[in-house]
């Protein structure tokens, strides 16, 4: 908890107060003009994948309304907005034509908000892999780390200046454990064997896509990894075990691979005859300089050693925990010890949390449009004094990025659960500021002063 060296503790100037979303789950219109399928356009028209068979047909119609919502940005206050570019709307086919048409809507999103005053933050992939590549292997096939680096420089050569930080993957731990292991997202595989292929050519082509943007680009790339910190149930020694196997395979795999040039010994271990041996030319492509990382952060795990594939370990839900819609602890001391480790580990680089925020249950538009949402504004005012002790402890956080700016698709779980500080009626496509929002706006007013 807070002591008086932490509680005095304050943003540094110019910390980079935002919101973030990512293409697939706000922009709908995912075949419009010109505009290739992605995996998550199939995966959600195969019946089965996605809550109540939802899909990102119109989502929040971003692609429509973006004029509005850099608006509902500017209103709030917002100094930044980290969003994805859609990869089949630039290229449909994921290689060789480009579709202007495409290029040109992210070119007028960047126009919008800088001349609001707003920050763009632009991430290559946010998981929506263009089928066309899919159909040739995808993440399975060594070729993506060059396909992955000439989409990231058609947007360098059309968008670099205008945007100035860029991050090449959102979250490749999300992308292998529910794209190629468990297959609840898109493309929905189930292999051990696949899972670590997919997992070593999406840090080269995070690495190609760095290297592609030394060559041409000014300003500052990095990577978006999710981490969740791992608290044994005991002090058995056989949970120890699986807290240090879990923390491998989720917090130093791909941190590891991009900053050190080697994966944690440990996944060897959990993956076995299905972990290949790579040649050091691959990690010497992975391991590029790197300007930030990003850190997505939602909740912990306390782990035991349990049966279970790959890792042999569970999460033990916590008696007295609170917990939200997506059934996640909220534990913001987490968030504080994650930061100070990655300081440790890898070398204090510039941080920036690129997404926290929580679903919980909101009351429906009440009269006057106010939407109660005391929880999330807990969870909130929490995870920004856990960011406050953790820069206090010497950590270099120099921005803050709320998920989401807008209630919307929750990838398999469809539209069921609302992360926005901003509420979307589907219906009608009506945005309301929640009360976080409020709260938000506030805090981003006075530099978290007012936290
Ligand atoms: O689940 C909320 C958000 C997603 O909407 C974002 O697209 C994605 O970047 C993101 N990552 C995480 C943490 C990792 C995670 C993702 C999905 C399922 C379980 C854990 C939470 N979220």
């Amino acid at each position: 908890m807070p002591n008086s060296a932490t509680a005095s503790a304050r943003f540094p100037d110019g910390f980079l107060w935002g919101a973030a979303t990512a293409a697939h789950q706000i922009e709908g219109s995912p075949l419009a003009d010109g505009a290739g399928p992605s995996i998550w356009t199939r995966f959600a028209h195969t019946p089965g994948m996605i809550v109540n068979g939802d899909t990102g047909d119109i989502a929040c119609d971003h692609y429509h309304r973006w004029k509005q919502d850099v608006a509902l940005m500017r209103e709030l206050g917002l100094k930044a907005y980290r969003f994805s570019t859609s990869w089949s709307r630039i290229l449909p086919e994921g290689t060789g034509r480009v579709n202007q048409a495409g290029l040109d809507f992210y070119s007028r999103l960047v126009d919008e908000l800088l001349e609001n005053g707003i920050e763009p933050l632009l991430t290559l992939y946010h998981w929506d892999l263009p089928a066309a590549l899919d159909d040739r292997g995808g993440w399975l096939n060594r070729d993506i780390a060059q396909w992955f680096a000439e989409y990231g420089d058609v947007l360098y050569r059309a968008l670099d200046g205008r945007v100035k930080k860029w991050v090449t993957l959102n979250e490749p731990w999300v992308v292998t454990d529910g794209g190629y292991l468990h297959g609840a997202l898109a493309p929905g595989h189930r292999s051990k064997y696949e899972t670590p292929i997919a997992t070593h050519n999406l840090m080269r082509a995070h690495g190609a896509a760095v290297q592609a943007y030394r060559a041409t680009g000014k300003h500052e790339i990095g990577l978006v990894v999710n981490i969740e910190p791992k608290y044994p149930a005991s002090d058995s020694a056989d949970d120890a075990a699986a807290v240090k196997r879990a923390h491998a395979y989720m917090n130093e795999q791909y941190l590891d691979a991009a900053l050190l040039g080697r994966y944690p010994p440990e996944l060897k271990d959990i993956f076995g005859d299905a972990w290949p041996q790579w040649p050091q030319e691959d990690f010497d492509l992975i391991r590029q300089k790197l300007d930030f990382i990003g850190i997505n952060y939602y909740t912990r795990s306390v782990t035991k050693a349990a049966q279970s594939y790959p890792l042999d370990a569970a999460v033990v839900k916590q008696p007295l925990g609170t917990y939200t819609e997506t059934g996640w602890e909220v534990f913001p001391q987490g968030l504080v010890d994650l930061l100070v480790w990655a300081k440790d580990r890898y070398g204090n680089i510039p941080t920036y949390i690129t997404e926290n925020g929580a679903a919980f249950f909101d009351p429906p538009v009440a009269e006057g449009g106010r939407i109660r949402d005391p929880l999330r504004i807990d969870y909130l005012q929490k995870h920004l004094g856990a960011i406050r002790q953790a820069i206090a402890a010497g950590c270099d956080i120099r921005g803050y990025m709320v998920w989401s700016l807008l209630d919307n698709m929750e990838w398999s779980l469809g539209y069921s659960k609302r992360f926005g500080i901003v509420h979307v009626n589907y219906g009608t496509q009506e945005r309301t500021p929640k009360d976080s929002a409020h709260y938000y706006s506030k805090i981003v007013a006075s530099n978290g002063a007012s936290l």
